[in-house]
């Protein structure tokens, strides 16, 4: 197995494919990537299989644009005989926790689902036949990429790496009371960022919070569904519904300029978790800093540096809107600036989400205490 196969959004297979050659690069692990317009993946080719298997390894977190990192190869059968070569193709691995049967997130993709379906049967009868599936968690996980009628890639991806979801697509639904479909960003940002402990830890019933670009409310009703209480700064209309909760302030004013009142009194110097020491605010005016403004990315970026550095919150999660043609250049440009400006041992996410468009989500934030 030589090939690295990276699910992505169609559209975004060159920024997926540079992104993780520069990953490899850095691990001195040579290859090339093989990325065709709207086809929704990338493949990383390496030379030898001892550095696929190495690159295997990279958590799909750790990735922007990549959804999904399987580790296989690319295989041609006969519409005869479709299963017998898959069967073939890992007759020397196993046993999988599961199949999962995939097709690329395109139009293409979703006419091969039926087939890819109807091949589910034949193929898990015959994993099962040599005990090949196990129900164990700790497994690796088989998939089945169909790629054509007669083409699928093959390969595995790692418990704990990779991600728990078909096509790497975390699939949620607009709640009926949500003003806005981009509710979903906020959702999936919070769901995916962090894991339930975590997300319960740093985000809790009663805290304060700042929705900046927030009309008509979509990221708003997230917050406050949560029990936090926001300030939502925006010139537009935000939807009654979410300023009857009584938890919602409106602000009409410009959200660069927007400026909690209330400044931390004391600092806390503290040796967090990961052994950094971090100087932080121990009343900050507001637990969450959201941003969904349309700005220029490194305007956003510069702005989340000043409300970290004014101790104005502890936490935020702002969209960076890419409509320019260097995505991956302009992205890389503003996780540089985050890094070199922000205190050394912060925390900073980001992703392409499945509910981002041309646009990426970033978190900020300090680490667990111990
Ligand atoms: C994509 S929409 C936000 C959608 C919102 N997050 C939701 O879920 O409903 C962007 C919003 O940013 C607002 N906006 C853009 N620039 C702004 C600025 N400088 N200050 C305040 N709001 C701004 C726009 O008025 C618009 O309502």
């Amino acid at each position: 197995m030589k090939q690295i196969m990276l699910y992505c959004r169609a559209g975004f297979e060159s920024e997926t494919g540079a992104e993780f050659a520069a990953l490899a690069e850095k691990y001195e692990n040579w290859g090339y990537v093989r990325a065709s317009k709207d086809t929704g993946f990338a493949i990383y080719e390496t030379y030898q299989q001892e550095d696929a298997a190495a690159l295997a390894q990279v958590p799909i977190r750790s990735l922007i644009f990549a959804r999904q990192l399987v580790y296989g190869d690319t295989i041609n059968f006969d519409p005869e005989d479709r299963v017998g070569p898959i069967l073939a193709q890992v007759a020397e691995q196993g046993p999988f926790s599961e199949l999962r049967m995939e097709t690329p997130d395109t139009n293409e993709g979703k006419s091969l689902n039926r087939l890819a379906k109807k091949l589910a049967v034949p193929l898990s009868k015959g994993l099962q036949k040599q005990g090949k599936l196990i129900k164990d968690n700790s497994l690796p996980v088989l998939h089945v990429c169909l790629l054509a009628g007669t083409q699928a890639f093959v390969g595995v991806s790692e418990p704990g790496r990779h991600s728990p979801f078909v096509n790497g697509i975390m699939r949620l639904r607009v709640p009926s009371a949500a003003p806005s479909r981009s509710t979903l960003k906020l959702d999936e940002a919070l769901l995916s960022f962090f894991s339930e402990a975590e997300l319960a830890a740093r985000m809790t019933s009663g805290m304060k919070a700042v929705d900046l670009g927030a009309c008509p409310g979509g990221w708003t009703y997230q917050l406050v569904r949560r029990g936090l209480f926001v300030s939502s700064v925006d010139n537009g209309p935000m939807a009654d519904s979410l300023m009857e909760t009584g938890q919602v302030k409106h602000f009409r004013e410009d959200g660069f300029g927007f400026d909690p009142k209330r400044k931390p009194i004391s600092w806390i110097n503290r040796q967090f978790g990961n052994g950094k020491r971090l100087k932080w605010p121990e009343n900050a005016p507001s637990e969450w800093m959201v941003c969904d403004m349309a700005d220029k990315p490194r305007r956003v970026v510069h702005m989340v540096i000043d409300w970290f550095a004014q101790g104005n919150t502890r936490n935020a999660i702002v969209n960076l809107k890419l409509p320019m043609k260097a995505r991956w250049e302009e992205v890389q440009t503003c996780m540089n600036i985050l890094r070199d400006e922000l205190q050394d041992g912060m925390v900073i996410k980001a992703k392409h989400l499945y509910h981002d468009r041309e646009e990426i989500t970033v978190f900020v934030g300090y680490p667990k205490l111990n």
